[in-house]
């Protein structure tokens, strides 16, 4: 699902990343641990094609990353802040259909059909009761768990987690993290998560490997 073959990538003269090989497969759940500033939101931008590394190759889907064009099978969660606002008034249930988009036709409306379907997904993540709430109302963790839903609806093949149950309350965390294993066995979802919350993470979730980014390089933790 994920190859990275000796990537290399600075912002300035100093790299971030210092050779980096990484395989991740299909159906599988990574963690990617490591101080702040240790690069791990340069790693996932890399991955993604936000950034292209001065050296290496970089592989998503079997296609280098460079010549994607579609990428509605992958959906990326960046860190959700407690302030983090949208800029115009809408509702979760707005917000989690609109990641439907491609399926809207003519009008360019969210159909009965996609906001069926967004109803259904907020369900599965327990958040029936904020479905008509505006987003900018919500807590951290619930506005976490609805950009989750939104990341969800579209049914990706490839799940990016940055800090997923940071400002989020255990039990919710327990109760995410479950459903993360249940999308790993169910729908054969790859799961990558970038966390500091190893010990939720270690008693929660499925993990299939650890690594630890720490001076550029990778290893397993
Ligand atoms: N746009 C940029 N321009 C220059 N340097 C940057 C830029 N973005 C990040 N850096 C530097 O690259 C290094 C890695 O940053 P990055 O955000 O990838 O780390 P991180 O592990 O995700 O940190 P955190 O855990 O705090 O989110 C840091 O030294 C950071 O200051």
């Amino acid at each position: 699902m994920i190859q990275l073959r000796d990537v290399y990538y600075a912002y300035l003269t100093e790299p971030v990343l210092k050779g980096i090989n990484l395989d991740i497969p299909q159906g599988t759940i990574t963690v990617l641990s490591g101080e702040n500033g240790s690069g791990k939101s340069t790693l996932l931008k890399v991955i993604l094609g936000e950034l292209i590394p001065q050296q290496g190759e970089v592989r998503l889907m079997d296609t280098p990353v460079a010549e994607m064009t579609d990428f509605s099978a992958v959906s990326y969660v960046p860190q959700v802040q407690v302030m983090n606002q949208v800029a115009f008034k809408i509702t979760c249930l707005e917000l989690v259909s609109l990641n439907l988009y491609r399926e809207f036709g003519f009008w360019k409306i969210p159909t009965q059909a996609a906001k069926a379907k967004a109803r259904k997904q907020m369900e599965a993540l327990s958040l029936s009761e904020y479905i008509d709430t505006p987003f900018n109302e919500l807590s951290g963790g619930l506005k976490q768990r609805t950009m989750i839903a939104r990341a969800l609806v579209n049914e990706p093949k490839l799940l990016i987690l940055d800090e997923p149950t940071a400002n989020v309350d255990a039990e919710s965390t327990k109760a995410f993290l479950a459903q993360l294993n249940q999308l790993k066995a169910e729908e054969h979802l790859t799961i990558v998560i970038v966390s500091h919350d190893l010990q939720a993470l270690q008693e929660n979730l499925a993990i299939d490997t650890h690594y630890r980014l720490r001076l550029g390089e990778l290893s397993h933790a």
